[in-house]
């Protein structure tokens, strides 16, 4: 338990700081005694999910319902998160009155959860976070390790849109203004697909794409730098562009765990022999020693609040936000001002995943207003020269202390968060003077391009990869500051597509109810199927009167005793029941029934399966002759006929339940139940017994010796089912033998059941 106080502590911790710094730090200065990695990452993912958890927790009242346990809300955040999401099962690892507390909740948190997911139309939380974070999953064709047409020769089972708004589930947008890159709907099964896993495609964010295609390096001509690389989307992208021509990029990573990943990330792009990977400060390079470098990308720490749910968090006051935002701005010019020194660097692209201002133009404005990079001779490009059809550019009144802010703000670009299919992002384009604009990057003037970064896949454990577009990974920030944590998850339903919106509605609800319904149903029919046939079997004898046709031998002496039992249930009291007269005798086990009794009828009615068992479903069903010389009664050929007719529909409506319920199930994600199983086996049974039933029975044979006509096998007759006795104390007791079957819901009140639930699910 002291895992989840510890980590109450950080979940409303007024302390400004990224979570990292602060369980970090809290366990070098032994504040916590748990492993500062479990609270981390427990704090971290109760916080992703936490506005679904504390509506689950609302839902179900447990904090009212456990108030004496002195539950509060943080701990019961992170404790219904282990009981629901986490797979450990930490929560059950030892007693503690507050687990137990959360526990003894369990089937009502559950219900909440799955009334969250039939709501949503999702079968994870997890879809429901992505969801609402990813518009359109974006993914480039690895030019290094394939062409645009193989990509979309493999993904030809998708079909062609021409506009990102027109993206749905089973469509592919080639985007118009990256040639390599495409668009699918985020829940496209991409990553399964081998083009995916051999490094054919890498997904990366349109956003994150721009800077290599703005900085359009020329192969065998240029030599770039990625200044701040890992975890190599862009390196791998800039590879690309390049033709993977060999040392043409030179990449420098600062962290080495990173640089590992970037590594990682070249490897299964296949640019290792393009790409020179360089741990270290980018700032601590000597600019002289690479008189070959003609490029430069600088992509550096940022905010990450271009990310989706990766802004500034909630408890950082105004004045923290504003403190980390100048100390980071501080970092990118300086880091951009060491780039500028690069002697025949002739173009810069800058890019940050922030779409905060301060990160962004107001980074420029600085380095336009430095005397030393004035005197260097670095200019601003502009519109024509970054992504002239992309409409969203800088913003104006950010360049009022330069002389012509409109061109400044046109020669960047922006991107809005979710709203332009991706990240935020932000582009600015300067050239030193004399430089021509439409030149390439041999001109002889200096550009600078400034766009946005992309997050970092291995802070949350992604495959390197993956690249970018896991817009909800964490971007590395610069030195001083920290990786942002989610301190939302995913926003609330206003925000959904309109997409999940449709699948959320009837539907989903009554195809829900049906769940429900159906287990119920399935229940009761595995309950009462048993009884029903075992009734029917009996009844068939029963409801004929004394000359019964079925199995009894009238010239068998003990047949008087047994006949004298078998008269029609209607007389005796159970018909005080209202039940059907011909099914009174049915064993049914109401709970009303005290074991005992009921002992005496199940043994009855094993005695009464074993000897028709012990006939034959072919004897019992006439359709054999056998060699004794007895005649014998068999059931009609118009009841076998009947039988045959009743197994086959119960069978139908049985396999139609369950293979709803499977559905269901399946829709869920969940794992099929034990009774939908059942059901689905008893429907088979059924199916074997109608169609034992329905065979034709064999025309007569004749006695070889007495030339008689022989039609079957002597039978026993089934032992009386003694339900008088249990009938009479059950209404000593008050209790209305047949109460569950009378009341219980047909199958036909399925439409009212749906409503039910519905009614239930929306609550
Ligand atoms: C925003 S990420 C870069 C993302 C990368 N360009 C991509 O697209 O995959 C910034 C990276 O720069 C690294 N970094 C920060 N300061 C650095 C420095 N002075 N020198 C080299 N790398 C640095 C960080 O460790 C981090 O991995």
């Amino acid at each position: 338990m002291k895992l989840y106080y510890e980590a109450s502590r950080f979940l409303d911790d007024p302390k400004s700081g990224s979570l990292q710094n602060r369980v970090f730090g809290a366990a070098r200065d032994g504040k916590i005694q748990s492993d500062p990695k479990h609270v981390y990452a427990l704090v971290l993912s109760t916080l992703k999910y936490r506005p679904f958890l504390a509506q689950i927790i609302r839902k179900s009242r447990l904090l009212e319902l456990e108030k004496k346990s002195k539950l509060t809300q943080p701990l019961a955040l992170l404790l219904v998160h282990d009981l629901l999401l986490s797979k450990g099962g930490r929560i059950h690892s030892k007693h503690h009155p507050l687990k137990d507390a959360v526990i003894r909740n369990k089937t009502r948190l559950h219900a909440e959860l799955t009334k969250l997911k039939l709501k949503h139309g999702v079968r994870t939380l997890e879809d429901l976070v992505e969801d609402d974070d990813t518009p359109v999953r974006w993914f480039r064709a690895n030019l290094v390790r394939t062409t645009t047409n193989a990509v979309l020769a493999a993904l030809a089972h998708l079909r062609r849109v021409d506009c990102v708004a027109d993206i749905q589930k089973g469509t592919i947008y080639h985007d118009k203004y990256v040639p390599d890159l495409f668009g699918v709907h985020p829940r496209e099964a991409l990553v399964s697909l081998s083009i995916y896993q051999s490094g054919d495609v890498i997904i990366q964010d349109r956003a994150s794409c721009f800077p290599a295609f703005i900085l359009a390096p020329r192969p065998d001509k240029d030599k770039i730098i990625d200044a701040c690389a890992a975890p190599g989307n862009k390196t791998t992208h800039l590879a690309a562009i390049l033709g993977n021509s060999p040392e043409s990029i030179i990449a420098f990573e600062k962290n080495p765990e990173r640089a590992k990943t970037l590594h990682k990330m070249c490897e299964k792009a296949g640019a290792l022999g393009c790409v020179r990977i360089q741990q270290g400060d980018f700032t601590q390079t000597e600019p002289s020693k690479y008189p070959d470098v003609t490029g430069l990308l600088v992509d550096p720490s940022c905010s990450g609040s271009g990310i989706f749910g990766r802004g500034f968090e909630e408890n950082d006051t105004q004045e923290h936000t504003q403190e980390r935002l100048k100390k980071l701005a501080g970092f990118q010019v300086a880091i951009m001002k060491h780039a500028m020194r690069f002697p025949n660097a002739k173009k810069i692209v800058y890019s940050t995943c922030s779409v905060h201002a301060q990160e962004n133009e107001q980074v420029v404005v600085d380095l336009l207003l430095d005397s030393t990079v004035r005197a260097q001779g670095w200019r601003m490009c502009s519109r024509k020269d970054v992504i002239p059809a992309w409409p969203r550019r800088g913003l104006v009144e950010e360049f009022s202390a330069l002389d012509d802010p409109q061109r400044c703000a046109d020669g960047c670009i922006r991107t809005v968060p979710q709203e332009d299919g991706g990240i935020g992002f932000f582009a600015i384009l300067e050239a030193a003077s004399g430089w021509p604009m439409n030149s390439s990057i041999s001109a002889v003037d200096r550009i600078v391009a400034i766009g946005l970064a992309m997050p970092l896949p291995s802070m949350s454990g992604a495959e390197p990869w993956q690249g970018s577009p896991m817009a909800k990974l964490s971007p590395t920030l610069a030195e001083g500051t920290s990786p942002r944590d989610p301190t939302r998850a995913a926003a609330p339903s206003d925000k959904m597509s309109p997409y999940r919106f449709g699948a959320t509605t009837t539907s989903k609800i009554s195809g829900s109810l049906n769940i429900r319904y159906t287990i119920e149903s399935t229940i009761c029919s595995l309950y009462w199927t048993p009884a029903y046939l075992a009734g029917l079997l009996s009844t068939s004898t029963v409801s004929s009167g004394s000359a019964v046709p079925v199995c009894l031998n009238s010239s068998n002496p003990a047949l008087s005793s047994v006949n004298s039992n078998l008269r029609p249930r209607s007389e005796g009291r159970a018909s005080s029941t209202c039940f059907p007269a011909g099914m009174t005798s049915l064993p049914i086990p109401s709970p009303g029934i005290r074991p005992a009794m009921l002992a005496g009828n199940i043994k009855a009615l094993r005695t009464n399966f074993q000897r028709l068992g012990g006939i034959g479903a072919g004897k019992l069903f006439g359709q054999c002759s056998g060699s004794q010389h007895d005649e014998i009664n068999y059931f009609s050929p118009l009841f076998l006929k009947m039988f045959s007719s009743v197994c086959y529909v119960g069978a139908a409506i049985l396999f139609a339940n369950s293979a709803y319920s499977s559905y269901q199930f399946h829709q869920l994600g969940d794992a099929l139940p034990l009774d939908v199983q059942l059901e689905a086996c008893l429907a088979c049974v059924l199916v074997l017994v109608g169609s034992l039933a329905g065979v034709p029975r064999p025309s007569p044979k004749h006695d070889i010796v007495t030339g008689k006509e022989v039609r079957g096998y002597k039978q026993e007759p089934l032992k009386y089912i003694y339900m008088e006795k249990a009938t009479e104390e059950l209404e000593v007791q008050g209790v209305a033998l047949f109460e569950e079957l009378i009341n219980r819901p047909g199958y036909l009140a399925l439409k009212q059941k749906r409503a039910e639930f519905a009614k239930w699910a929306n609550q």
